[in-house]
């Protein structure tokens, strides 16, 4: 399964403010790609903390792009995918919008009362528990790809991204950095988590672009150095 992480910060590396409520970083032509980007996935991952600060519909929001996909014989939008190791993904979340299969990847300490309530709304629910109580990504994305997820594309946030790349489970980024600084030590940053202190995923930059009133960064993903 190829993994694709898209994800937009300002100059400072932020995804959003201390606050963390969703911010718009990106703008219409960055959005424009992002949609693309979803049309051409087989699932589109995101964090719980996201849900819980964004609520998002991770839909394919261009209509044409949609009809593509129905004509290649694919879903209208991609499968949305949660890792959530204890099931607090809202049952009323946006996401549980009907258009889409939503995949819940949880650890072994989720309450049965969450996971039934999710699936009463129509989510599977894919245990990948791991030692410290998270959800271990290694299996859980085995279990996407044998449900049939080629390409999954990951928006955020920071503790998601920086696990894949600790997991060393990312093949591409797109990083669009918008003009503008947020700053706050609270505040999410690209890669959280507990983060590298010896050894670094080296990044290969392979494109390079200006967008709306930023700069799109491409990447493929190398080994992990030391320095
Ligand atoms: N600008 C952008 O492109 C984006 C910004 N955001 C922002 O990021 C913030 C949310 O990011 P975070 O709080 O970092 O939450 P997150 O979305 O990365 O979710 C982290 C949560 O996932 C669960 N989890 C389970 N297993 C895990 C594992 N193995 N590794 C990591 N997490 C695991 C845990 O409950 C953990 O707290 C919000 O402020 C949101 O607005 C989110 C996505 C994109
Ligand atoms: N690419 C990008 N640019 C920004 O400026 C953003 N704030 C985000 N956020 C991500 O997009 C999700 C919202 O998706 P919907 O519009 O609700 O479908 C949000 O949850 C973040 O993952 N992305």
């Amino acid at each position: 399964m190829d993994v694709v992480v898209n994800a937009a910060t300002s100059v400072d590396g932020k995804l959003s403010t201390r606050c963390r409520e969703q911010l718009r970083i990106s703008g219409p032509e960055d959005f424009d790609r992002v949609d693309r980007l979803r049309a051409a996935a087989d699932a589109i991952a995101v964090g719980v903390g996201t849900v819980l600060a964004d609520d998002p519909n991770l839909g394919v929001k261009e209509e044409q792009r949609r009809v593509t996909r129905l004509q290649n014989g694919r879903p209208a939008h991609p499968a949305r995918v949660v890792v959530d190791s204890r099931a607090r993904t809202p049952p009323d979340a946006e996401l549980f919008d009907g258009d889409a299969s939503v995949y819940v990847l949880t650890g072994t300490d989720a309450p049965e009362e969450r996971l039934e309530g999710l699936r009463q709304v129509g989510a599977t629910v894919l245990e990948a528990g791991s030692d410290d109580g998270r959800v271990d990504l290694p299996s859980a994305f085995d279990a996407l790809s044998a449900a049939g997820v080629d390409r999954l594309m990951v928006e955020g946030g920071g503790e998601l991204i920086f696990s894949l790349f600790d997991d060393g489970l990312v093949d591409e980024l797109s990083l669009y950095v918008g003009s503008f600084v947020i700053g706050g030590r609270e505040a999410p940053t690209l890669a959280d988590g507990k983060g590298f202190t010896e050894t670094f995923p080296e990044l290969e930059l392979v494109d390079v672009k200006r967008l709306d009133d930023g700069v799109l960064l491409t990447y493929e993903i190398g080994d992990t150095v030391c320095r």
